[in-house]
């Protein structure tokens, strides 16, 4: 950061997602949602550091925080792993059209004949509720909801075993979000792994088989959607917050602010603003059973 201060953006992250399986990553914004995104896809600023193993498998299992960069350019990122990306009028090519970046992508990753090339970029433009109409334009020329649809319609026509999908609905009204969610979950269901981020909870019941709840750089809580969103609910207080503060339950947000990561506790970060904290909260909680918090198996009053 200037001023060479250091943020520890992510801590101490674990996860595994199969092919297949959509894992819904929430949590407020600035909690590390995208830095984590960037970190598996080497596309950190040059100043960052980061610690571990993401492998990316089954064959050919590559370690990408470990990999080199031209690596990652040229056999990673758009081919085993796609990224849908938070900004996407910042990452689509400014001097071409959408069309001639999905025939582009088709005809980089795939052996099309140049027929099925237009084809193929107009499939997967539908497929993103992109409107055919709107192909031939550039991306200054896009609406931010239909830059956001360019991007979906990239990674979808990209085929990457991996998605990463960084708030793929914001900018949609609720007849898009539910469309796009529903085609990546069937794009899910082709066998593809998809790692959502995203601050829409109702999306991510609708797409998701798995949710990751972070607060403050770290995964608090993993669930089963079901477990989740049905009726046992989220065991950590953070993760119970998010739902309680939802409009149709019981609308009521987490009091307090989530603490600079620059300046963490060394306990639990969320204690601060959990009506359940006790000393023993000053010490780290690690996630054991799906759940990083000392007082998850504790009753909860309804
Ligand atoms: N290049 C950077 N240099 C320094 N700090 C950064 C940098 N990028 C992100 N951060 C910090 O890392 C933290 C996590 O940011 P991140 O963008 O991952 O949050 P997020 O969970 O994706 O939030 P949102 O939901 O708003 O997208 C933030 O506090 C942010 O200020
Ligand atoms: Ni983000």
């Amino acid at each position: 950061m200037p001023g060479g201060r250091h943020v520890a953006a992510v801590n101490g992250v674990s996860f595994e997602l199969a092919a297949g399986e959509c894992l819904a990553l929430v949590g407020e914004s600035g909690c590390g949602k995208s830095v984590l995104a960037s970190a598996l896809l080497g596309l950190l600023p040059g100043n960052a550091r980061t610690r571990g193993t993401a492998l990316l498998g089954p064959d050919d299992r590559i370690d990408l925080l470990g990999a080199e960069e031209t690596t990652l350019a040229r056999t990673v990122r758009g081919r085993r792993a796609g990224l849908i990306p938070q900004s996407p009028a910042a990452h689509l090519t400014p001097v071409r059209t959408v069309r001639s970046q999905l025939e582009e992508t088709v005809r980089e990753l795939r052996d099309t004949r140049r027929g099925a090339l237009r084809a193929a970029a107009e499939a997967a433009a539908a497929r993103a509720a992109f409107p055919a109409d709107h192909l031939d334009r550039y991306p200054h020329q896009l609406s931010g909801g239909l830059a956001q649809r360019a991007a979906t319609a990239l990674a979808l026509v990209a085929d990457a075993p991996l998605l990463i999908a960084d708030e793929p609905t914001t900018g949609l009204d609720r007849d898009l979000v539910d469309r796009t969610v529903d085609e990546l979950r069937r794009h899910t269901d082709e066998g593809h792994g998809l790692l959502v981020i995203t601050h829409d909870l109702a999306a991510a019941a609708r797409m998701a088989d798995r949710v990751a709840v972070m607060y403050a750089g770290r995964i608090v809580e993993v669930a089963t959607a079901a477990d989740f969103f049905g009726a046992a609910g989220p065991r950590h207080p953070y993760a119970r917050g998010l739902l309680d503060a939802l409009p149709e339950r019981a609308f009521a947000p987490i009091p307090g602010l989530p603490p600079e990561l620059d300046a963490l506790p060394e306990g639990c970060a969320f204690a601060a603003r959990c009506d359940r904290a006790t000393d023993i909260c000053t010490t780290l909680p690690a996630l054991t059973g799906g759940v990083a918090c000392h007082h998850a198996s504790e009753a909860v009053d309804a």
